[in-house]
């Protein structure tokens, strides 16, 4: 049983607007699929047709029974109002969380070296400081599952380090990770399964040697599986 079953005949922002079409895939327990794709292919939009934020989907998007997600998206949101650490009382009190997942944040914060900063306002920080705060906004939760959007862009080498462990550890702990990314050398390496996405369409779905297969590549890498820009036939 998958944590997470898309199968998206078409979507858009309103009705029978037709953004991303023919897209299907799953994502099991403990797995970290790589979505790739040029800009505006349309990965974001496949994201949010599985949050539930578009006007228009035709198709099923299943998430195993009483699962739980968390969303990293790729530009971090935060509350102008509300310090770092009020973000968390927030979400622990509108999710109904146990006193434990509190302290929980608090061993992360330390972990991303944001403790010193949990009275500050998060939309003063710098784009890095954002991208960790988001971070740990949607693990101490403990989804089942994490989507995550762009997680390196911005980050320090050693923040990268620490992601790259983060996402590690919510593998081995059970959580399924979707992560949409144009760091392919990375992507590569770490993740089990990939979904290119071309043009709005899913170009190829499974482990490297079944998308390497299917585009015609397999003694290449991922780069080989982008149509690169001034590609002549
Ligand atoms: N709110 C919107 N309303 C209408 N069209 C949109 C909207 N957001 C995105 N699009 C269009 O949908 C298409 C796919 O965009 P999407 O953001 O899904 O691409 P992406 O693969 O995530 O790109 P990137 O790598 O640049 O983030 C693009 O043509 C884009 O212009």
């Amino acid at each position: 049983m998958s944590l997470l079953d898309v199968k998206i005949k078409k979507a858009g922002y309103k009705q029978n607007m037709e953004i991303i079409r023919d897209i299907e895939f799953s994502i099991r327990r403990s797995e970290l699929v790589g979505m790739i794709g040029a800009n505006g292919a349309g990965k974001s939009t496949t994201i949010k047709s599985i949050l539930e934020q578009l006007a228009f989907v035709e198709g099923e998007i299943h998430r195993e029974e009483n699962s739980t997600y968390s969303y990293i998206p790729e530009r971090p949101v935060f509350y102008d109002e509300l310090t770092l650490w009020e973000h968390f009382e927030f979400v622990a009190a509108v999710e109904n969380l146990h006193d434990s997942s509190l302290i929980y944040a608090k061993e992360l914060l330390k972990k991303f070296h944001l403790l010193q900063h949990i009275h500050e306002f998060p939309n003063t920080f710098s784009k890095g400081m954002q991208q960790k705060g988001m971070t740990v906004l949607a693990l101490f939760t403990k989804p089942d599952l994490l989507i995550i959007d762009e997680p390196f862009m911005g980050l320090d080498p050693a923040s990268t380090i620490l992601l790259l462990n983060m996402i590690e550890e919510e593998r081995n702990k059970g959580t399924g990770i979707l992560m949409c990314t144009h760091i392919l050398d990375t992507a590569q390496r770490i993740c089990d399964s990939f979904v290119i996405i071309e043009q709005g369409t899913m170009k190829a779905a499974g482990t490297l040697e079944t998308v390497l297969e299917k585009c015609n590549a397999t003694d290449g890498t991922l780069y080989s599986c982008l149509s690169l820009e001034g590609d002549t036939e």
